[in-house]
């Protein structure tokens, strides 16, 4: 938590104006309300008591800090309170977690949602559905391992909500285009009306990825599917923001409960960065019929807002199939049969990267990072197995200014604008941070005086990231672009953004705020992938550099992850995991094992 002095003047006036709607202005109500919303800041959805009781908040040297009470006491103190769930207060208390009510209803409602999603769909001819599973994923018939992908397209044949996840290259998206696929030929079956399939993901370089991979991954189907099935699969994903219809100016949109999705099957990718209100917001929006596909990699940073919906949803280990779901897909010819007591037939997992190799380079390194072997993983980056280098901090200056001549200086010199992207795709220095010495601000700034010393204010090769949604426009935070001359014109300098039919252009004047991005932090890189990357660790320990950061910054690289820094930065970071407090996973479990 942060010191006295740094607490927001929006949280006092928040703890002060709930302490008056409760006529209770006892400090531990003033602290633990200032504590629910640090703990929301946070990323959490609530401030979960036990965490928090007995423990000392906001000391500094001047400042002895607030002493929470101890547990017990606590809930009898806030017990005495009108806070309870069917009460009308804006704050609740659930369990042993405390809430602001918004977000005690996000989760109740999205709880509720998922679980009026998790009874098992009836398929109408299992025959047809094993055919087309065969025919689909071939590789089914091989060997006597489990092949998780068709197994995972198979479990989604039965669910109106499925989870499919899995780390970088795992097959996700070549799974659920094939299941796309699948359901379109089960459902064709008995239906007059052709399958209505949408696909979204919440950042629209998230999207455009999503859209590129499942064409790539539709043509590849080309001879095992009729031309009218492999027309049902979308061409194009959408952001999550376009999809629910952005009303200006407001928090609302305009898809929701009375007036839902036109959609039979809405896949959603990249679910990690979901938030809990736009989760919540999402299911609302679904018509009830509707199937849902969320696709992720849990392992990688939660949302930057409050919630972990992917985590709370992707139980590790997988807890296994339920013996009746284990009979549906023996059904179809797959083996799945996990002997335990526990149930979890929404979710699958993809194990197998066809990206990195389990045993050398990035893949292990990833494994080592999640598993939180600090010194395993920082021996693996020294010995510079394929694909990794470790750079020590007194080089960093001279690789940076390497770096730049190698990667960045010849976008510029690209003969043509596909050349500038491919040149821009090879290569990104990410940054756990956008602040001090070694964060994107001070990187870019460095790269820009030797790439732009006269300071234009746009030019040739230079990548831009907008920093505002701009609705208008279809530009949103996080979009990366590329200013280059009108080739077909008259040259004029332009700022292309890559969309589903090419690029567009926009005349630089028009563009909401942006920065140029040499170097971007982890968190705007989630979605991305780039051919290399070099990850620059701050100079010293910092709490943002956590397990997940480092893993998702390491495997945005396809073929090289260079990594500079300290070696005790690197160990503090892989022994950091990022814990997300929420109630989500208790409400959908507790209830059903
Ligand atoms: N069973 C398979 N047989 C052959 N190639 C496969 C198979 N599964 C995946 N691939 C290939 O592996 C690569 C990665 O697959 P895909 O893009 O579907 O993974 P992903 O999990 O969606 O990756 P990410 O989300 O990290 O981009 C693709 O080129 C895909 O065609």
């Amino acid at each position: 938590m942060t010191t006295a002095p740094d607490t927001a003047a929006i949280d006092r006036f928040l703890a002060d104006h709930l302490c008056d709607w409760l006529d209770c202005r006892d400090d531990w109500l003033w602290y633990s309300i200032l504590a629910v919303s640090e703990a929301l800041r946070e990323g959490h959805s609530c401030l979960n008591l036990a965490c928090w009781a007995s423990a000392t908040a906001w000391a500094t040297d001047e400042d002895p800090g607030y002493r929470f009470p101890e547990l017990d006491d606590w809930l009898n103190k806030l017990d005495q309170l009108p806070i309870g769930p069917g009460d009308a207060a804006p704050l609740v208390l659930d369990q042993q977690r405390l809430y602001l009510r918004r977000y005690w209803r996000f989760e109740t409602e999205l709880a509720d949602s998922i679980r009026s999603r998790l009874e098992p769909v009836p398929i109408e001819d299992a025959d047809t559905a094993k055919n087309s599973l065969s025919r689909l994923f071939p590789s089914m018939q091989d060997g006597t391992e489990t092949d998780w992908q068709a197994a995972a397209a198979a479990n989604a044949l039965f669910q109106k909500l499925s989870v499919i996840a899995g780390g970088p290259g795992t097959g996700k998206t070549f799974t659920v285009t094939r299941l796309l696929a699948l359901l379109a030929e089960t459902e064709a079956t008995g239906n007059e009306s052709p399958l209505r399939v949408r696909m979204a993901a919440p950042t629209g370089k998230a999207a455009q990825r999503l859209g590129e991979s499942v064409r790539e991954a539709r043509q590849a189907l080309a001879n095992a599917v009729a031309p009218e099935t492999l027309a049902l699969i979308p061409d194009e994903a959408t952001t999550l923001h376009r999809l629910l219809g952005v009303i200006p100016h407001q928090v609302h949109f305009r898809h929701n409960r009375d007036n839902p999705l036109a959609l039979d099957v809405l896949l959603v990718d990249e679910v990690s960065m979901i938030d809990l209100p736009m989760m919540t917001r999402l299911f609302r929006a679904l018509p009830d019929h509707a199937r849902i596909i969320l696709l992720g990699d849990p392992d990688q940073l939660p949302s930057v807002a409050a919630g972990s919906v992917l985590a709370d949803l992707a139980l590790r280990p997988h807890p296994g199939y339920s013996t009746q779901r284990q009979q549906q897909l023996a059904q179809l010819g797959l083996s799945v049969e996990t002997g335990s007591t526990q149930s979890a037939d929404y979710l699958s997992y993809l194990y197998r990267s066809r990206r990195f190799s389990d045993t050398g380079g990035i893949g292990k390194l990833a494994r080592q990072v999640m598993d939180g072997d600090a010194e395993g993983s920082l021996e693996t980056l020294k010995t510079e197995e394929d694909g990794l280098a470790w750079i020590e901090p007194e080089q960093v200056p001279a690789q940076i200014e390497h770096w730049v001549s190698q990667w960045y200086a010849p976008i510029a010199a690209a003969d043509n604008r596909d050349a500038a992207f491919a040149a821009l795709a090879e290569f990104r220095l990410l940054c756990p941070t956008r602040v001090g010495p070694l964060g994107s601000v001070a990187l870019n700034e460095r790269i820009l005086k030797r790439l732009n010393p006269e300071g234009r204010p746009f030019y040739r090769g230079q990548p831009i990231m907008v920093t505002e949604n701009h609705y208008g426009l279809g530009l949103f935070n996080g979009d990366i672009g590329l200013i280059w001359p009108d080739e077909d014109s008259d040259n004029q300098l332009l700022a292309w953004f890559p969309d589903a039919d090419g690029y567009r252009p926009l005349a630089p004047g028009r563009l909401p705020p942006v920065e140029t991005v040499y170097a971007m932090t982890i968190h705007k890189t989630q979605g991305s992938e780039f051919e290399r990357v070099a990850l620059i660790l701050p100079e010293q320990s910092h709490n943002v550099v956590s397990r997940e950061l480092l893993y998702t910054g390491l495997t945005r690289a396809r073929s090289q992850a260079m990594i500079c820094g300290r070696a005790d930065v690197w160990k503090a970071g892989v022994r950091n995991p990022v814990e997300r407090h929420s109630g989500l996973a208790e409400r959908l479990f507790a209830a059903r094992n």
